[in-house]
């Protein structure tokens, strides 16, 4: 008889959200006012509408003990299909392992690859993760140290004398300090290879807040882009957590793109949905997702990005 039973029917589940929202961006500044009216009403419907989105996906390699000490986060941890994988040492369990996800951006699928800030334990990690990417650019989105806690290790030199990480030799070249931004060129050394990178820090963003004011994130953004134009190379972005500082940048950086390449159309929603599929918690909190679209108005409205003097 139980055969004969017709298959138990799965509950019903609730509708999954759209993946898209795109809004013209003829329409974008009355969208940007229409959704923060009331107290920012709609723009938090919307960003409430992003909160499941990939958290059904496995993060088994993250969860494996000799992995765990890895993580800088209990809740953080990188998804399997999306994660950046070391080249394996010898048959060394974990060995592969970084909490680390590509993540597409305005150029490519893998364009950028997210990660949390460095532990002491995993900085060697974090530069043959950068070796093997073959990535020419470093953004840092957190400071080392906020409010008396560790948010970073310093995983790159305080002075010209060159560090080893692993077997990768690191010497920083030159700085460059800016109000809310310091650019440092790292030279890494492998075996006979060398390689230039830059080091793009900001410096002046509270962690789970915005910049103040916003348009100096999109003053960061354009610096960025002035001295790592797209190429076929991933660039390596993080954090504390690599989540929310993190999600707000590349979603600024592939709207700011989409604007100069004058798209008809501007999806924060679904580049955030796109990025959420590939790593937990990207632009992790409704301020960033507002600070966003902040952004973008002050460049549609042709406010001077250049700061104050
Ligand atoms: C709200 N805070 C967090 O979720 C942070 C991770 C985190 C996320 C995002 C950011 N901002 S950033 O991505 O911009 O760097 C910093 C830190 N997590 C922790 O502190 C977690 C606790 C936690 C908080 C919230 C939650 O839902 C589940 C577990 N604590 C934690 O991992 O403790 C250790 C470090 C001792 C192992």
């Amino acid at each position: 008889l139980r055969r004969l039973r017709a298959p138990r029917a799965a509950p019903p589940q609730p509708p999954a959200p759209r993946a898209s929202r795109p809004v013209r961006v003829d329409h974008f500044v009355d969208h940007y006012r229409l959704m923060s009216a009331d107290s920012d009403f709609r723009f938090s419907e919307e960003f409430e509408e992003l909160k499941h989105v990939g958290r059904e996906q496995p993060c088994s390699a993250a969860d494996l003990p000799v992995n765990r000490p890895k993580n800088r986060f209990t809740n953080i941890l990188p998804y399997d299909h999306s994660r950046f994988k070391l080249q394996p040492v010898d048959d060394e369990e974990g060995s592969d392992y970084i909490n680390a996800n590509y993540v597409p951006g305005h150029n490519s699928p893998r364009e950028f690859i997210v990660t949390q800030g460095p532990l002491h334990c995993t900085r060697d990690d974090f530069w043959r993760m950068c070796w093997e990417s073959g990535t020419r650019a470093i953004v840092m989105l957190t400071r080392c140290v906020e409010k008396g806690r560790e948010k970073c290790d310093r995983y790159w030199p305080y002075d010209t004398r060159p560090v080893y990480y692993g077997d990768i030799a690191v010497t920083a070249l030159n700085e460059s300090r800016y109000p809310d931004w310091t650019v440092t060129e790292l030279l890494a050394a492998r075996g006979a290879e060398q390689r230039v990178l830059h080091h793009l820090h900001f410096t002046t963003w509270p962690d789970f807040g915005v910049p103040e004011p916003p348009t100096a994130l999109a003053r960061f953004v354009r610096a960025f882009r002035e001295r790592c134009p797209p190429d076929h190379r991933p660039v390596v972005v993080h954090c504390s957590a690599g989540v929310g500082r993190s999600g707000t940048f590349i979603t600024l950086d592939r709207a700011l793109q989409q604007l100069a390449a004058h798209a008809e159309y501007i999806d924060i929603f679904g580049m955030v949905y796109s990025m959420r599929r590939e790593r937990v918690w990207m632009v992790q909190t409704e301020q960033q997702y507002i600070c966003i679209h902040q952004c973008l108005v002050a460049v549609l409205e042709g406010q001077d990005l250049q700061p104050p003097a």
